[in-house]
């Protein structure tokens, strides 16, 4: 999930994107660079039985987290065929007829970011286009979570009718990237230097959406046309499945726009806001947008994962003290998800009944 921005083009040059939570960031130029490079991490010490190595990859994933926000995981223990599964569902669903894809059109659900979000119904940066690429967002449920606490609690997503196997699809491979999460949340605990068990009861029940997402290929220019705008991601952190089209971009120390490059098998590992929230402003969210140049299609699947809905997004014990006090009002995870849903889904400019309006 991701927020509305606005770009201008200030005398020198320079560029300020206005996040709507407030945020103002400037960059130099929209062309991308691999000046800066985004750390790669062995994930498989996350599954040692031996803590010095966990708490090893911890202190990795420490300094990513804390210096630009954005790392790869290799070694990560999970078998490919589940993200081909999910890339083969995508085109399948992507490319259904728009009206079938409307069935579940994202509109349907109030408050939350489910379903189908339709092809340049976003326009996040206020560019000449709108953003040119289209999703669908599912969300937890509890039937498919083999360690769930309460299985009968039900889930709001919405599914296409005559889809066979899709569905089945998608939950497989959210199901393997839930587990590696609540690993992960352990593995940040470490690094934020608290108990490893600190977040487990933040995670029985959490918010771990997941979206697949189809970028056709760009002609506009990158001054004219994002294929998803400049944003942050709202949850704690997301791991991005990306074929090898490549365009996925983060913007780096240095105000340049950083390539992502596609790495065969790894994921792309983003710090979200909540965790910089909770771990008041020690980890980084960075900023990230796509564009796709590739001159193929691009498919991506990224899993969004945040805490239970109910608990507290307050900040961690280890990232406060009397020099640093806490910087943002504490409120429910619930509340600030609502709160950023609302705030996207308001600038989604497909009327479900009037069809595609412009803005
Ligand atoms: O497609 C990607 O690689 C990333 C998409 C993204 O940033 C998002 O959906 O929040
Ligand atoms: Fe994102």
């Amino acid at each position: 999930m991701s927020q509305t921005t606005t770009i201008t083009e200030g005398q020198t040059g320079l560029r300020t994107v206005t996040l709507n939570s407030g945020s103002v960031y400037t960059f130099n130029s929209n062309e991308s660079t691999a000046l800066e490079k985004i750390p790669i991490i062995d994930a498989s010490r996350i599954w040692s039985e031996k803590l010095e190595d966990r708490q090893a990859v911890a202190e990795e994933i420490r300094e990513a987290s804390r210096n630009i926000g954005f790392f790869y995981l290799i070694n990560h223990g999970i078998d490919q065929k589940y993200a081909g599964e999910v890339m083969d569902q995508a085109k399948r669903f992507f490319a259904l007829p728009e009206e079938r894809k409307m069935e579940v059109f994202t509109g349907r659900v109030p408050n939350e970011y489910v379903g189908y979000h339709p092809m340049e119904c976003y326009n996040r940066n206020g560019w000449k286009y709108q953003d040119l690429s289209e999703a669908f967002n599912w969300a937890y449920d509890a039937a498919e979570d083999p360690e769930a606490v309460d299985k009968d609690q039900p889930s709001v997503s919405i599914w296409p009718s005559d889809l066979p196997g899709f569905r089945e699809g998608l939950y497989a491979y959210h199901t393997q990237l839930l587990r590696l999460s609540r690993r992960l949340a352990r593995i940040f605990a470490l690094a934020l230097h608290l108990p490893e068990e600190y977040f487990d009861e933040y995670v029985k029940r959490p918010e771990a959406g997941m979206r697949i997402l189809h970028y056709p290929e760009q002609t506009h220019t990158v001054e004219e046309q994002n294929g998803i705008g400049a944003h942050t991601d709202v949850e704690c952190f997301t791991i991005v499945t990306q074929d090898s089209a490549g365009g996925l971009e983060v913007l780096g120390k240095n105000r340049s726009w950083v390539k992502a490059e596609p790495i065969p098998g790894s994921f792309v590992v983003n710090i979200a806001d909540c965790f910089m929230r909770q771990t008041n402003d020690f980890f980084v969210s960075t900023v990230h947008r796509v564009i796709n140049k590739s001159g193929r299609e691009r498919y991506s699947a990224p899993f969004f994962f945040g805490f239970d809905r109910n608990k507290l997004l307050k900040a961690v014990p280890t990232c406060v003290s009397e020099e640093n006090p806490m910087k943002y009002p504490v409120m429910t995870g619930g509340e600030y998800y609502a709160w950023r849903t609302n705030r996207q889904k308001r600038t989604n400019t497909y009327n479900a009944d009037a069809g595609k309006v412009e803005s």
